[in-house]
C-alpha cells in the first residue's frame, strides 16, 4: 500500500451541459462508429486499470477496507477480464446479423440486423463495487459505439476519484467524459436527453432515473437490489449451506445486491445450520471479523445507522454475532433467528452482514412466504435436492438464481433483475447487446419492382392473390390441440402450412402475377 490516492472534486454544475454537448458532439461526428477506434479506447482502457492496480486497492480500502483479494477478484481484475473478453469477441458481435425465419419472397431482400450504437449514454454507479459496477457497464457501451458520461457514486469518493483518473489517463476526452457529483449533479445529468441512462443502485433512485428519463422517452436499464431469499429445504446439507450463505455475507460486509437477505429454513433443519454458522465464521475468522485483515466495514455512517436500528428493532433472537463499533463502521456478521417475515430483519433489503433465520413447516410455506415478502427478487438461491430445488424455480420469479449456492454469478452470464430488482441486463455479450439497438436493413432489387407491385392501386383482383401467397394456415384446431399432419393436408391442398410451403406458394403466386412493366 501506501499510494497517493486523489480527492474526490466534485464537477461544476455549470460545466456540465458542456460537457455533455461534447460528448453528442463527438457521436454525432461518427467519431466511435469505428470499430478499430473503440477497439484502440478499450485496450488503453485495459492498460490504464492495470496500471492503477494499487490505486483501485488503496480505493477501496479507504472507502470500504475492502480486502485486497476481494478488490483483485471483483473490481480490477473483474474489470481487466471484462475488457479482455470484450476485445476479443467484439468483431464478431458487430458483424451484421441475417435475420432468421424469413419467407423466401423476403429473402430477396436480403434482410439483415445491423447492430447499430444508440448515441450519447450516462452510467451512473453504486458505492458497493464501485469499480465494477460503474466501469463494467462502460466497456459494453464503449464497444457498442456510443459516448458515454459517467457518474460514480460519491459514496465511495476515493474510488470515484480513481476512476476518473483511469478514464482521462486512457479514453478520448471528446467521446467519453466523468462527472463527479451527488444529488444536485446527477439531478443536472438527468435533466439533459439521452440515448440510453443505464442506473445501479436503489430502487427509490431507480423510480427518480425513470421518471426523469421518460419525457424524453430515454430507454432506462435499472440494476436495483432486491429482498432475496434463500430456501434451505429439509434435504440441504446444513455445512453447505452456513458455509455458502456466510460467504455472501462477508463479502463486502454483505453489501452486495445479490446476497441472500433472509433464509427460510425447513424446522428439522435449524439447530443444525446455525451450528454450522458458528463453525463457519470461527473457520473464516479464527480471531474473530473486527481484527480479520479479510472484512470490509459499513460504506457511511447513515448506512451504519440504518443497519443498527435493523437490528435494534429485531424481535428475533441473535444467534451469532452481533457486536457492532459505530467508530470504525464495523458490524459483526451476524445470525438471527426470526418468527415472521415482518420483523424488522426481513422488511427491508439489508444491504449488510446480517442473516435471518425464519424456521418453517416445508416447501409449500416457503415458496409462499418468498413469493409473499417480494416476488421479484434479484436473486433466489434453493438448497435441497434436485426435485426441491426445480419445484422452488417453477414457482417463484428472480432476476438470477443459484442452486446450492449464494450470490454466485458467473461473470459473462446476463446479469440483471426482473420487476421490482430493475430491468435490462448486461455482461458477457448482454453487455454489448445492451448498447445497441438492433437495426433491421433490407434491400429491395430493382428486379422485384414487377412482384412487388402487387401493393400498389388498383387493388382490385389482388387480395385473393396476396393472401394465396401469403396467408400461414394455423397447424392447430379452434380447442388449441396441434394438428396431426396438417402440413401435409396444406401442402398437398397448396392451402398454407409452413414457412418454407408458404414461400413456394409465394414464389409461385407472384410469378403468375408477373406483368412487364410498361
Ligand atoms: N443490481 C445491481 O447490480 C446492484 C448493484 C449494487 C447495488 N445495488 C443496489 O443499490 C443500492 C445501494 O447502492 P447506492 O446506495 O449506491 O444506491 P443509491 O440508490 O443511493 O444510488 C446512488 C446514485 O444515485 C444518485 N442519487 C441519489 N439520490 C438521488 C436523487 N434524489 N436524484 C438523483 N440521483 C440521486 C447518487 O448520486 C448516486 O450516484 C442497494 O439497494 C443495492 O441492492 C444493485
Ligand atoms: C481454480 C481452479 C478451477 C476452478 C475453480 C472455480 C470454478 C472457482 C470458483 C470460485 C468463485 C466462484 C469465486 C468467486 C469469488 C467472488 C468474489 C470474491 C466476489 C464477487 C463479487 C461480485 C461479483 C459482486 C457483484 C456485486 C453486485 C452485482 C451488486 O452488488 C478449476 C477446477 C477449473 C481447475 C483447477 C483450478
Amino acid at each position: 500500500m501506501g499510494v497517493q490516492v486523489p480527492e474526490l472534486q466534485f464537477t461544476s454544475l455549470e460545466e456540465i451541459p458542456e460537457r455533455i454537448s461534447t460528448a453528442r458532439k463527438a457521436f454525432l461526428e461518427h467519431r466511435t462508429r469505428d470499430v478499430e477506434f473503440r477497439l484502440v479506447q478499450l485496450r488503453k482502457f485495459y492498460w490504464a486499470i492495470k496500471d492503477h492496480e494499487e490505486e483501485i486497492a488503496e480505493a477501496c480500502a479507504l472507502d470500504l477496507n475492502k480486502p485486497r483479494f476481494e478488490v483483485e477478484v471483483a473490481e480490477s481484475g473483474w474489470l481487466l477480464n471484462d475488457v479482455v473478453f470484450t476485445t476479443r469477441n467484439l468483431h464478431n458481435w458487430v458483424k451484421d446479423e441475417k435475420a432468421e425465419d424469413m419467407d423466401l419472397a423476403f429473402k430477396f431482400m436480403s434482410p439483415t440486423i445491423r447492430k447499430d450504437p444508440l448515441g450519447c449514454v450516462l452510467v451512473i454507479g453504486a458505492f458497493n463495487f464501485p469499480f465494477q459496477l460503474t466501469l463494467g457497464p462502460v466497456v459494453g457501451a464503449i464497444a457498442a459505439g456510443n459516448t458515454v458520461v459517467i457518474k460514480p457514486s460519491e459514496n465511495a469518493p476515493r474510488s470515484a476519484a480513481v476512476m476518473q483518473k483511469i478514464c482521462e489517463a486512457s479514453l478520448d476526452p471528446s467521446c467519453y467524459h466523468v462527472i463527479q457529483g451527488g444529488v444536485p449533479e446527477t439531478q443536472a445529468l438527468l435533466a439533459e436527453r439521452w440515448d440510453k441512462i443505464f442506473f445501479t443502485g436503489g430502487a427509490n433512485v431507480g423510480r427518480i432515473i425513470a421518471k426523469a428519463a421518460a419525457p424524453h422517452l430515454t430507454p432506462v436499464v435499472l440494476e436495483l437490489g432486491g429482498i432475496n431469499p434463500a430456501i434451505v429445504t429439509k434435504n440441504a446439507d446444513p455445512r453447505l449451506v452456513a458455509r455458502r450463505m456466510l460467504w455472501a455475507k462477508l463479502l463486502n460486509a454483505g453489501q452486495l445486491c445479490t446476497s441472500q437477505n433472509y433464509l427460510l429454513v425447513d424446522k428439522p433443519l435449524v439447530t443444525d445450520v446455525v451450528e454450522e454458522f458458528k463453525k463457519a465464521y470461527k473457520e473464516f475468522y479464527p480471531q474473530g471479523a473486527k481484527v480479520s485483515p479479510d472484512y470490509s466495514r459499513i460504506v457511511n455512517g447513515t448506512h451504519f445507522q440504518r443497519l443498527k436500528s435493523m437490528l435494534d428493532n429485531t424481535k428475533g433472537k441473535i444467534m451469532m454475532g452481533g457486536t457492532m463499533d459505530e467508530k470504525e463502521l464495523y458490524i459483526e456478521p451476524t445470525v438471527v433467528l426470526v418468527d415472521s417475515v415482518d420483523d424488522s430483519m426481513c422488511t427491508q433489503e439489508s444491504f449488510g452482514p446480517f442473516i435471518p433465520i425464519l424456521p418453517v413447516e416445508n416447501l409449500d410455506e416457503a415458496i409462499s412466504l418468498a413469493n409473499g415478502v417480494q416476488a421479484t427478487p434479484l436473486g433466489l438461491y434453493p438448497f435441497g435436492n434436485k426435485a426441491d430445488v426445480a419445484k422452488i424455480i417453477s414457482s417463484t420469479r428472480s432476476g438470477g438464481v443459484a442452486c446450492n449456492d449464494a450470490a454466485l454469478h458467473i461473470p459473462t452470464l446476463p446479469f440483471g433483475g426482473v420487476g421490482e430488482s430493475g430491468y435490462g441486463a448486461y455482461r458477457g455479450r448482454s453487455s454489448f447487446d445492451v448498447w445497441v439497438h438492433r437495426r433491421p436493413i433490407t434491400t429491395s432489387p430493382g428486379w422485384l419492382e414487377s412482384i412487388l407491385s402487387i401493393r400498389y392501386p388498383p387493388y382490385a383482383g389482388k387480395l385473393a392473390t396476396w393472401k394465396a401467397a401469403t396467408a400461414l394456415a394455423p397447424d392447430f384446431d379452434r380447442s388449441g390441440n396441434k394438428v396431426a399432419f396438417g402440413w401435409l393436408r396444406y401442402i398437398l391442398t397448396l392451402g398454407g402450412g409452413s414457412a418454407q410451403a408458404g414461400a413456394g406458394r409465394a414464389t409461385v403466386v407472384a410469378a403468375s402475377e408477373y406483368h412487364p412493366l410498361p
